[in-house]
């Protein structure tokens, strides 16, 4: 599926700047997209590249689908729940994407990456530079699959999940929510909630603390 023709002229908003908004900045662009501007709740931050930089988020402005430009899982959830509705979605012309899947709005797919048949990714999922997510895998909101990782068939990655880049994950596999899963680990076992595994085989080497799931972002508190 090659969204290149949708995408021509569109007008994108982006919040967060950072290499990661250049690369989404990019793939607007190679797909005949305009950035319209930038939001950034830095105030040290007083520009952007060439994009027209509007500083903190105003929902006035808010007039074109936004994407949320920032590679950390937990601060794209943060934001997302902080802006008004309407959020866009970009894939690169070079992924190749099934014509037989489900993208969230909000998701960013990136160049050379692969979403196979039956695959459902969520809301404000980013597939990096050459990742790759085979048949009828189950990717939750703001999971992250780094660069060149690559998800085997019938994988199944729960809300807010990295996985690092150049991991492997076996085909069946589950792994649970608010995990991290470590650059270049191979993944043969299931893996708990916020869990972090690291290495070949992958290996529990700990749990997140402070544990944060989605109550806490909802009363802004971390969960004792
Ligand atoms: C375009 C982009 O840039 S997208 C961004 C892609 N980013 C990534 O892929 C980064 C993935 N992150 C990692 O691999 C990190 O090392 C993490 C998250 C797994 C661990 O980070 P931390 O929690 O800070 O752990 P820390 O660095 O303290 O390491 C803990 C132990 O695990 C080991 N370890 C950490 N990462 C790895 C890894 N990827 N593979 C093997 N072992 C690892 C460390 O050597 C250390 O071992 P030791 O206790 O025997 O000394």
């Amino acid at each position: 599926m090659t969204l290149g023709m949708e995408t021509k002229n569109k007008q994108y908003l982006l919040y967060g700047g950072s290499g990661h908004a250049k690369v989404i900045a990019e793939c607007i662009a190679a797909s005949q997209g305009i950035v319209e501007g930038i939001f950034d709740d830095n105030p040290d931050l007083k520009s952007f590249g060439d994009f027209p930089f509007f500083g903190c988020y105003q929902k006035e402005k808010h007039r074109f689908p936004l994407v949320v430009s920032i590679g950390d899982n937990l601060i794209r959830k943060k934001i997302v729940k902080n802006v008004k509705y309407l959020f866009g979605t970009i894939i690169h012309p070079s992924a190749c994407v099934s014509p037989n899947v489900e993208i969230g709005e909000g998701s960013v797919i990136f160049h050379n990456s692969i979403l196979q048949v039956d695959s459902r990714i969520g809301k404000h999922v980013i597939l990096n530079s050459g990742a790759s997510v085979d048949h009828e895998c189950v990717l939750g909101d703001f999971v992250h699959i780094s660069p060149q990782a690559t998800l085997c068939g019938n994988v199944v990655v729960g809300e807010g999940t990295h996985i690092g880049a150049n991991a492997v994950v076996i085909p069946y596999i589950t792994i649970g929510k608010w995990a991290t899963i470590g650059a270049g680990a191979v993944i043969i076992h299931d893996v708990p909630d916020f869990a972090i595994v690291v290495g070949n085989p992958g290996k529990l080497i700990k749990f997140k603390e402070p544990v944060c799931n989605t109550s806490c972002l909802k009363s802004g508190k971390k969960r004792q």
